[in-house]
């Protein structure tokens, strides 16, 4: 079930007891909790004392997280320290880990209207700052005539060194083209929005139909939402894989130093910008915007300003807004006058 050598350092450093086992979580649904032994599935439980904890400090438990857990009760009774976690902000601004020991993470989106390289830039800023591998998978190949076209224009979009590739998700021939990618023994996750086609790699991958599917509508691409939970599979090949329900809004969770080490492209240019402390924005000589795709820019910069409005104090969030009142008015008042 993944088990790797971060798993084996962190247990020999903890002292299990011998009614103790070692399980890694599969699934998570509202009040019922799954793991795996290697061996088998257990329903287990949270021990409370560590419920509480865990609420106290405002962490969740993830899919992907190893637990101990007392083998007569199946209850919980201690997790293991993560190699990563993916996690998001919540719109209440709370954290939420969606994922926990993750090593690659397939960045799904369908070359229909799912097409969207300024939303992939916020999942690349997700795995780059948690060392986590991203792979571009476009899905949907068969069904559209310009597949060839959002490909070209994606690699242009994406760091050089970012693997992309194309495939029609249903067919055993994307099992192929993905192998090289995925390497037994690993925890690989599936990202994106709703009905991108997560699900249904699952199912290929898996070569079973283990994940439940669902159209999407016509005008848009979107999904229903049909995955509702993420889940934990181990693939025939020895990997394991996580599908994950679609994510209406990704919120990061990074600070500014994330931020920076998710677009390597743009501040290794920025050693070359004529100004030392070059916005990338409207200054002579700049470096980023002569090489760097506009769209891409863009994502940096967002992500930078949402960080900013993040990390404001409230103070600083009214004088914000009074500042954009007025000048709202005042542009409404010229457009008036004009
Ligand atoms: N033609 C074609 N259809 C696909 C492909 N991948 C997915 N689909 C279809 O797209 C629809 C949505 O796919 P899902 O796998 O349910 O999408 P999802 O990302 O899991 O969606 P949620 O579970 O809602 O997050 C289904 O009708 C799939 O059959 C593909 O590569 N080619
Ligand atoms: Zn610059």
């Amino acid at each position: 079930m993944g088990f790797d050598s971060h798993v084996l350092q962190t247990l020999s450093s903890l002292d299990p007891q011998p009614q103790q086992q070692l399980g890694r979580v599969i699934n998570i649904q509202r009040d019922h909790l799954q793991l795996h032994n290697g061996l088998h599935e257990i329903s287990a439980q949270l021990l409370p004392a560590l419920q509480q904890q865990l609420q106290a400090s405002g962490d969740t438990l993830a899919v992907g997280d190893w637990v101990l857990f007392q083998s007569a009760t199946a209850r919980i009774t201690q997790i293991l320290p993560a190699k990563n976690r993916l996690c998001r902000r919540n719109s209440d601004g709370h954290r939420q880990a969606l994922v926990a020991n993750i090593d690659v993470a397939l960045l799904v989106m369908g070359l229909d209207h799912d097409f969207n390289l300024r939303r992939l830039d916020r999942y690349l800023t997700l795995c780059l700052t948690n060392e986590v591998t991203p792979l571009l998978v476009l899905t949907k190949a068969d069904c559209t005539a310009q597949a060839t076209e959002k490909m070209a224009q994606a690699r242009r979009h994406l760091p050089p060194h970012l693997g992309l590739l194309s495939i029609d998700g249903r067919a055993n021939a994307a099992r192929e083209t993905l192998n090289p990618w995925l390497t037994a023994g690993q925890t690989v996750v599936l990202l994106g929005s709703s009905g991108a086609g997560k699900s249904t790699l699952t199912n290929t991958l898996l070569n079973t139909a283990v994940q439940e599917t669902g159209a999407v509508r016509l005008d848009d691409s979107r999904g229903r939402h049909t995955t509702t939970s993420r889940s934990l599979h181990l693939c025939p090949n020895g990997v394991c894989i996580i599908d994950t329900p679609g994510l209406r809004t990704l919120q990061l969770d990074s600070d500014e130093a994330g931020i920076y080490a998710a677009f390597t492209d743009i501040t290794t240019l920025a050693l070359d910008c004529r100004f030392r402390d070059c916005q990338h924005r409207d200054e002579p000589n700049c470096a980023v915007r002569a090489h760097i795709n506009p769209d891409r820019l863009k994502s940096f910069h967002k992500l930078l300003r949402e960080l900013s409005r993040e990390t404001m104090t409230v103070l600083q969030k009214h004088a914000q807004l009074a500042q954009w009142k007025t000048v709202s008015k005042g542009s409404r008042a010229r457009r008036k006058a004009s």
